[in-house]
């Protein structure tokens, strides 16, 4: 069938204007962007459908007559999975989730009343909020999005159990990159920020500067032992969140090269069943394979960790 590369305009969840890359049809557009490496190296793409509020995926790609696009969850989400696949591409080098150019799709509109998003295995799953007015929709915010297609490249890579101290280390690598990839300049370090109760300013999901400001621990004599969300997955990664703060914020260490660090430390030395304890070696070692035996990044790194009661 033939394809050919358009680009579209449409509002996002903000109401902001973007540029949409889409794939022309006859008589229509696709919700696919056929801009990227991986379209000429696998014929992978960027995806976006709709779930039309049932529990389904992927459900319907979205097709539009005109190339004006009038649904801002599907807007967002389709926008800002580009933008995470060319940090991942750019900056580090990986080819999508899987590193082969697989195709990024993404579902909206998925279930009723789901304040919730999600990775499921083979693709994200964004909600419309929970019903109130506490969360847009989830697709909104560039750092939810790169969190969600994070789980993917964890899966593929380090695999990390989403289960206590792991499953704590697979949702910070998510936050991680989320806020590497929105790369805000907010002194907070807020992750969801634009997306929890958009009219009011100043909350969020989590902080990773202060976590302890939504109730999360940051130091491990604080790390909260329940069966409560897998073991607190959400609760603990307050212990490596912060350690990654101390990490970039420490004099001398720049975000792209921390991003090194975070990403070698995930994709060659983190194993499914890895502790905290393995997460600050895995990054230090990243960081003296990249660095050097007491550059200042292993300098930071090591610090960093034994702050938050680490090593
Ligand atoms: C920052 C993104 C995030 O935390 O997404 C989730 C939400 C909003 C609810 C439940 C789970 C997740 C997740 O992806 O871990
Ligand atoms: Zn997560």
């Amino acid at each position: 069938v033939h394809h050919a590369a358009a680009v579209g305009q449409g509002k996002g969840v903000l109401n902001d204007n973007k540029s949409i890359n889409t794939d022309s049809y006859p008589g229509g557009y696709y919700l696919r962007d056929i801009t990227k490496p991986m379209y000429s190296q696998s014929g992978g793409a960027i995806e976006t459908y709709t779930a039309k509020n049932k529990m389904v995926s992927p459900g319907t790609l979205l097709t539009d007559s005109d190339n004006i696009w009038n649904d801002p969850a599907a807007v967002d989400a389709h926008v800002y999975a580009g933008k995470v696949y060319d940090y991942y591409y750019t900056k580090l080098g990986r080819n999508s989730f899987d590193d082969e150019g697989g195709t990024l799709k993404s579902t909206v509109h998925y279930r009723e009343n789901y304040g919730n998003a999600g990775w499921t295995g083979t693709q994200m799953v964004y909600g419309d909020g929970d019903g109130s007015d506490k969360y847009a929709y989830l697709s909104g915010a560039l750092d939810v999005v790169a969190h969600e297609i994070t789980h993917g490249v964890t899966e593929r890579t380090a695999d990390l159990v989403y289960e206590g101290q792991s499953g704590a280390l697979n949702e910070s690598w998510s936050d991680v990159f989320g806020n590497l990839i929105e790369n805000k300049s907010d002194p907070e370090w807020l992750c969801g920020e634009d997306i929890t109760t958009p009219n009011i300013p100043g909350d969020a999901l989590r902080s990773m500067s202060d976590p302890t400001k939504y109730g999360d621990p940051d130091h491990m004599r604080d790390y909260v032992d329940t069966t409560e969300d897998h073991g607190g997955v959400h609760t603990n990664s307050g212990i490596p969140n912060k350690a990654f703060y101390n990490f970039v914020t420490t004099s001398g260490v720049i975000r792209d090269n921390a991003a090194k660090v975070w990403y070698r430390a995930l994709s060659q030395y983190l194993t499914s069943n890895s502790k905290f304890i393995d997460a600050r070696n895995a990054t230090i070692q990243a960081a003296t394979d990249l660095f050097g035996a007491g550059s200042t990044e292993v300098n930071a790194v090591t610090n960093a960790w034994s702050n938050v009661g680490v090593g």
